[in-house]
């Protein structure tokens, strides 16, 4: 593995050279209950209602495997494969047919558009299976989201992933580093929402002893830790504007100096970073230093919102509970717009565990933000949780059940915490006898 930093110029051509020269291909949109799609089109695509077509149609008129588009020397073609209702091209019922950019093609009741557009991508386009390492998902944003992470996993650029909170950034993170050549290292992980200011620097690069008040002993920074491996910047939107330029000489030179030190130490990390927000418009407003943002962005991940792929929700809820769901609880969590995304998900099946999918959705697993959150709605929290405990569905083992209550327990003693301190972090991490990173952690899982 090279230890010397790459120059960005390389680091420009070895993602250039991951890269064909750009092409016309072919590609469909439709609305579905899903929303708007537009997918490329591969040699031989799989279009039907099953999760594990290419291109996935919500739309129960769609049959499970409904038709096929596959080129030939000819041009392009769509072969219904039987479908219960038919494959129309321009209104007329075909078996086969040859189709051009602009034609329309029904399936059931959706219309597919046919266009094309220029691409430099190439590699497969959709990830084979359903699953990449711990990341489970057949819709094609997320088979398309594997695909880019097998072919980069591979590489040692930086991997920037952007999405809202509990879409799995951090699971990502994890996916890339375990699916690169540097699995055996260490995988650090740095919260920068956590980190207070004044330790920055220390906990990235470490200190000598004496370095500060409180440096009794000397202590290795989070870089020096990931020798060998992959440090994951999670939450890098926080990343404070004095700590920007330090961050980008240590990415620049690849090597680190302790806080007191004089001495320069070379390290060898891949650096994958996550965040919530836009760093462009960071860049834009003037709290994110452009050259900071291209070094990390080296390669670009948006992670779609759970909202965007409901139809991975199913397996999504079966992974979670490690067995095929009872048919009330699918029936539970469609058509809900899971602002926490995967996180909120996870929550709401682990409480729907230990009370029922009904009560659980009593509970509300809504995320509430600041601003919505009041005393009343503690109260209501405090006599959902007494009215739910009655009703328990003692169903599942002592420790799915002990474990999912705690979860209800932990969700409501901090709910009632931060509303006493006014959401003041370190107020409320006082008073419970919490570190203040711990707290910060638990407010997000719980998404307070
Ligand atoms: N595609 C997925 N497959 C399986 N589990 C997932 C997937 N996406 C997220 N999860 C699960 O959802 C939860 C939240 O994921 P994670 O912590 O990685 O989200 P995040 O985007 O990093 O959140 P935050 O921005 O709040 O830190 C975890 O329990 C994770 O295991």
């Amino acid at each position: 593995m090279p230890s010397n930093p790459p120059p960005p110029q390389t680091l420009v051509n070895s993602l250039a050279s991951l890269q064909a020269p750009p092409t016309r291909r072919s590609i469909v949109s439709w609305v579905d209950a899903a929303g708007e799609h537009t997918v490329q089109l591969q040699d031989r695509t799989l279009v039907g209602s099953a999760a594990e077509s290419a291109i996935v149609i919500a739309d129960p008129t769609v049959s499970r495997l409904h038709a096929e588009f596959h080129f030939d020397e000819r041009g392009l073609w769509v072969r219904d494969l039987g479908s219960r209702n038919g494959t129309f091209v321009e209104n007329v019922m075909v078996r086969e047919a040859r189709i051009e950019t602009g034609s329309k093609i029904r399936m059931g009741g959706t219309t597919l558009k046919l266009g094309s557009e220029m691409t430099t991508e190439v590699g497969p386009q959709f990830w084979p299976a359903h699953r990449f390492g711990p990341l489970v998902g057949g819709s094609a944003s997320m088979r398309r989201l594997f695909a880019s992470l097998a072919r980069f996993a591979a590489t040692d650029l930086s991997i920037l992933i952007q999405g809202e909170t509990g879409t799995g950034k951090e699971l990502i993170a994890r996916a890339v580093h375990d699916a690169s050549p540097r699995k055996q290292g260490p995988f650090v992980i740095v919260d920068c929402a956590a980190v207070p200011d004044a330790l920055f620097e220390s906990e990235l690069f470490g200190h000598v002893k004496g370095a500060f008040t409180s440096a009794v002993a000397a202590r290795e920074g989070a870089f020096e830790a990931a020798d060998g491996g992959t440090v994951f910047l999670d939450e890098i939107g926080e990343l404070p504007i004095a700590m920007q330029p330090k961050l980008l000489r240590v990415l620049e030179s690849r090597t680190v100096r302790p806080v007191g030190s004089s001495e320069h130490r070379r390290v060898d990390v891949r650096i994958v970073s996550a965040t919530h927000r836009d760093l462009r418009t960071m860049v834009n407003a003037g709290a994110f230093r452009e050259d900071l943002y291209f070094r990390l962005a080296g390669v670009p991940i948006l992670v779609p919102p759970l909202r965007e792929h409901p139809e991975d929700i199913p397996l999504l809820v079966e992974t979670i509970l490690g067995r095929v769901p009872p048919p009330e609880l699918l029936a539970a969590t469609a058509n809900r717009p899971w602002l926490g995304n995967v996180r909120e998900l996870r929550n709401f099946i682990e409480r729907a565990r230990a009370v029922g999918p009904q009560q659980a959705l009593q509970m509300g697993g809504q995320a509430s933000t600041p601003e919505t959150t009041t005393t009343s709605q503690t109260a209501e929290g405090a006599s959902a949780v007494t009215s739910a405990l009655k009703s328990v569905a003692f169903k599942q083992s002592f420790r799915e059940f002990r474990d999912a209550w705690l979860e209800i327990g932990e969700r409501e003693y901090l709910t009632r915490l931060l509303t006493q301190h006014s959401r003041n972090i370190s107020g409320a991490a006082r008073e419970a006898g919490l570190d203040r990173t711990y707290l910060h952690r638990l407010v997000r899982k719980h998404l307070l």
